[in-house]
């Protein structure tokens, strides 16, 4: 619980991944006393958010203990430029994706950042966030695990490299199952069914299978064989989906795409820190 936390909390960017973890941390907690939302534009403030709200470093007042990134990473030279100078001795927390903590560490003047992934389940407490901290202190791992407890289940990672393949699959997964959600109900269509009648039956099937994987202690893959009769329709369907390792090269290709993206988007950083440095 966040009952005792004591800020203040700094979240910079506060759009849908922000906005799902203050909604969280609020959930658990945390005192809307001790949030200051940094955003020109906030998309995802949770409805009845009674804290500080302003659109840039240089309106709030006072020093944060703790600083949330939650922009995109494209904006992040921009906001480097006008947060740094407010955030000695804070702990850094960035979601961005792709962006290293040696980047920040060049770009902010500071040593004491974590990195984490989250992903939007977190908005139900149903998420999985990835967590970093090379050299942190015991304290600040504690309150970064604190943190993301609410969002749900936590991960630590000792490699950061491995962040652009955690990315691709967890950070990106909700919208690949979201896409399979869309397709299976227009499959549904396709095959007869009215729209609402396969949304519906799409809808409840993804949950209810995932629900099940999680809960039963059994493998997908033996889940998968209790569904499947021998020369049966499950089996029909599968040939198509596994024909030629059509599925597996499809999601080999989706997580791949996602990481090099991710790295792509860490050479862009990287090449914005290097131009602070030589200016
Ligand atoms: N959406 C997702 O599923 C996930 C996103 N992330 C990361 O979270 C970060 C935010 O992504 P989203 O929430 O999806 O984006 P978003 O576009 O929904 O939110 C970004 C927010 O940043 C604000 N912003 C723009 N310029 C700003 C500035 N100069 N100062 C302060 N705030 C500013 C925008 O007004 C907006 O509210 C990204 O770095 C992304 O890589 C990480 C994991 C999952
Ligand atoms: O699409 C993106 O770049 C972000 C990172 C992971 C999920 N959304």
């Amino acid at each position: 619980m966040l009952n005792g936390f004591q800020g203040p909390l700094w979240l910079v960017g506060c759009g849908a991944m922000g906005g799902a973890l203050l909604s969280r941390w609020r959930a658990a907690g945390l005192r809307d006393d001790q949030v200051t939302v940094i955003d020109p534009a906030p998309k995802a403030v949770p409805a009845g958010f009674a804290g500080i709200l302003v659109d840039s470093p240089d309106a709030a007042s006072g020093t944060p203990r703790l600083v949330v990134l939650g922009v995109k990473p494209q904006m992040l030279p921009v906001v480097a430029a006008s947060l740094s100078a407010r955030i000695a001795g804070a702990l850094l927390i960035s979601m961005l994706a792709g962006v290293r903590t040696g980047t920040l560490a060049n770009l902010f003047d500071r040593a004491r950042i974590a990195r984490i992934m989250p992903n939007t389940p977190a908005s139900i407490g149903a998420g999985v966030t990835a967590l970093y901290g090379a050299g942190l202190p015991a304290a600040d791992m504690a309150m970064v695990e604190a943190l993301l407890k609410p969002a749900g289940q936590t991960l630590w990672l000792e490699d950061e490299s491995r962040f652009d393949a955690v990315t691709a699959l967890s950070g990106s997964g909700p919208a690949y199952v979201f896409r399979f959600i869309e397709a299976l109900a227009g499959a549904g269509e396709a095959a007869g069914l009215d729209a609402a009648t396969a949304g519906a039956l799409a809808m409840a099937t993804v949950t209810g299978a995932a629900a099940l994987a999680a809960q039963s202690g059994e493998t997908p893959a033996a889940l998968r064989l209790a569904v499947t009769s021998p020369q049966g329709t499950t089996q029909a369907g599968l040939d198509v989906l596994d024909g030629d390792g059509a599925l597996s090269a499809l999601l080999r290709g989706t997580v791949r795409a996602a990481a090099e993206r991710s790295r792509a988007l860490a050479a862009a950083a990287d090449a914005a820190a290097d131009a602070k440095a030589a200016a």
